[in-house]
């Protein structure tokens, strides 16, 4: 099965329902091959993005490039593009070889072929023990992976799958990401995937495009989202438990920090995640002083919830043997490193010279 991804280039794509603007201009990028996640909490846009792709929905403006072609008014059944659903829709009569093998039937892929291409996916699937039951046979896992393998098995160059896992349990959710994401590698062909669940983008992407309220909110590798949110929307939507953000009087700054900020310093919001935060605070660049409010015990972690002068909640996440007591008053610190600093007023990221 061999298979070549497209490139995919989504340029200003804009929908609206009526008087409603739910894409006000979006823009992406991907290679052939590459692994894109459209991320972003519920009705930001995400799987009505993945429409417009598709075909399935006319967009308001806009274009869509495949592999360079601008495919913006090309009927959907026309994109070549292979599309994996939350509602799976496996047809219940037919046995998994024929639910896997249908699309080819119908576009006339000779007999011989076809079976080679079923037998192929079957057992990159791990599914030839179940090629003759039906739907109705099988878990809820094996059905999504019966219905992953009938969209491999059409060797589309360019895959869109919308929430696919979401409704399998947590195991295997994270079983069958691997496999998606192998098999994006080991056959080339490019997805782009859609989800609302950090870890799933994070885990699986190359690109991770984070979505807000109808527009881009970030584009970056899962690392760049993590090492360096560009906003306050993207530092806490990324990562759990989110990042802290505190303000400038719960904070001892180094020196120069909030001088050096041209705006007034009080505009200055603190970014640091949990698992950055340090206690004791010893040697640390940025500071703050708390109470415990509470211990929650996670095994390898406790999460210390705390909180600050003012009275802000936020939660350090401590690896150290020894624990402090509730109610205890304690001073935690980080690095300069381990420091965000956002404006309150913009949201956005901000850097100071020192
Ligand atoms: N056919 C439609 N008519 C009117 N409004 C729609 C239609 N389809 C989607 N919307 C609206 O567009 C917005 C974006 O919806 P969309 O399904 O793209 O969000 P999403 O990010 O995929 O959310 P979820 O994660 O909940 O699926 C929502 O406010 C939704 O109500």
């Amino acid at each position: 099965m061999k298979s070549t991804g497209a490139s995919l280039s989504v340029k200003g794509l804009k929908k609206s329902w009526g008087p409603t603007e739910v894409l006000t201009g979006i823009d992406f990028d991907i290679e052939p091959g590459g692994f894109l996640t459209l991320l972003g909490p519920s009705g930001c846009g995400k799987s009505t993005a993945l429409r417009l792709v598709s075909g399935l929905d006319e967009v308001s403006g806009g274009s869509i490039l495949i592999d360079g072609k601008d495919v913006t008014k090309v009927p959907a059944d026309q994109r070549n593009i292979g599309m994996v659903f939350q509602n799976y829709a496996l047809f219940p009569h037919m046995t998994v070889a024929e639910n896997i093998a249908y699309g080819l039937k119908v576009r006339k892929v000779a007999k011989p072929v076809r079976e080679a291409s079923l037998e192929r996916v079957a057992e990159l699937m791990s599914l030839g023990p179940l090629l003759d039951r039906k739907p109705a046979q099988l878990s809820g896992g094996q059905q999504q992976r019966v219905a992953l393998a009938r969209v491999l098995v059409s060797e589309r160059p360019l895959v869109l799958m919308d929430e696919p896992l979401s409704n399998l349990d947590a195991k295997l959710r994270t079983e069958i990401r691997s496999e998606i994401k192998a098999l994006n590698k080991s056959l080339g062909i490019t997805v782009v995937y859609v989800t609302h669940d950090q870890s799933e983008a994070l885990s699986m992407s190359d690109t991770v495009v984070l979505m807000n309220a109808g527009r881009v909110e970030q584009v970056g590798t899962p690392k760049e989202l993590y090492d360096v949110p560009a906003t306050v929307f993207s530092a806490r939507f990324i990562g759990t438990p989110p990042m802290n953000l505190l303000a400038v009087a719960d904070v001892s700054l180094p020196d120069g920090v909030a001088a050096s900020y041209g705006n007034d310093p009080a505009d200055l919001l603190i970014g640091v995640r949990p698992e950055s935060m340090q206690f004791p605070a010893g040697g640390a660049d940025y500071s703050a002083s708390c109470r415990i409010t509470s211990i929650e015990y996670e095994g390898s972690v406790s999460l210390l919830h705390l909180t600050s002068k003012s009275g802000a909640s936020f939660i350090l996440s401590h690896s150290g043997d020894t624990l402090p007591s509730l109610e205890e008053k304690i001073t935690v610190g980080w690095t300069q490193s381990a420091a965000h600093l956002f404006s309150k007023r913009t949201g956005e990221r901000v850097l100071t010279s020192s």
